[in-house]
């Protein structure tokens, strides 16, 4: 009876958790349909404020690799956009996928990118913790920014130099000195804005998603470095790829996009 209830009951391959959150009406990611979007002229520039001297480490949590930052101060934020308060950068991770048709969570229009970056920020006017926000009302604030393939992008390659040293889950190393704002596309005015949830658990629906309408060119040798860490630690005997790391899109349940440009 167990077997037929997992049967019954989709489970997500990576995590064997169920895909959809009971109740969850305002899960992510999502794709933006662009002529349903609706113009906000309220909505501003994003404001980005980030120390590199807050950068501290870079590592393999089994799903992606995170950037972390030092976020027990105002030192790194967002502000402006579609926000009221401030938020504290805490990190910044990547999807992709196992080839360069698809790996992007959001989609625009059903179209797939290679991958998809996530700086991912909490209410530091609200909260006096990460932990905290990840549950609390408008806690998070993710901004969302598309790659595609193309030319190299040099701020990126001090990152991928980082890569072959966190291959295996639960590797850590130093990382310092990295300025985030260089992996924001120039025109930072130009993005949608919609709420939502974390893509993984535990999936919390405090996330004020800001998806960035321009995006960034990496090279296809630099994306091939992020295929080539591992899902796996250096202990499990078969060894797994880390690809296709992205949750599939989730139902708009009647939310509005709204968007920063005609
Ligand atoms: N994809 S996302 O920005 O909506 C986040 C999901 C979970 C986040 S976490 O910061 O709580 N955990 C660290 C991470 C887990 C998986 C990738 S990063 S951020
Ligand atoms: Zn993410």
């Amino acid at each position: 009876r167990k077997e037929a209830a997992q049967r019954t009951m989709k489970l997500h391959p990576m995590w064997q958790q169920p895909i959809a959150v009971p109740g969850g009406h305002c899960q992510s990611p999502i794709d933006i349909v662009v002529r349903k979007s609706v113009f906000d002229s309220a909505l501003k520039p994003l404001a980005t404020d980030y120390d590199p001297e807050t950068c501290q480490q870079i590592w393999n949590n089994g799903y992606s690799f995170l950037v972390e930052y030092d976020d027990s101060a105002d030192k790194s934020t967002l502000k402006g956009g579609p926000l009221q308060d401030q938020f504290r950068l805490c990190q910044f991770h990547f999807h992709w996928g196992e080839s360069n048709a698809w790996g992007s969570e959001h989609t625009v229009d059903r179209r797939l990118f290679p991958a998809e970056l996530h700086l991912v920020h909490w209410n530091s006017d609200k909260y006096s913790l990460f932990e905290e926000a990840v549950s609390g009302d408008n806690g998070l604030a993710v901004i969302g920014v598309f790659l595609k393939v193309g030319k190299r992008h040099e701020g990126l390659q001090k990152l991928v130099d980082a890569l072959p040293a966190i291959r295996h889950k639960g590797s850590v190393v130093e990382f310092t000195r990295f300025d985030p704002a260089c992996l924001l596309p120039s025109n930072t005015e130009d993005y949608w804005t919609y709420h939502g949830s974390l893509t993984t658990p535990p999936l919390t629906e405090s996330v004020t998603w800001i998806v960035m309408k321009q995006h960034i060119e990496v090279s296809h040798d630099q994306l091939a470095v992020f295929r080539s860490l591992l899902f796996t630690s250096a202990e499990e005997e078969v060894q797994k790829s880390m690809v296709n790391n992205f949750r599939v899109q989730q139902p708009l349940c009647g939310r509005t996009v709204r968007s920063s440009f005609t």
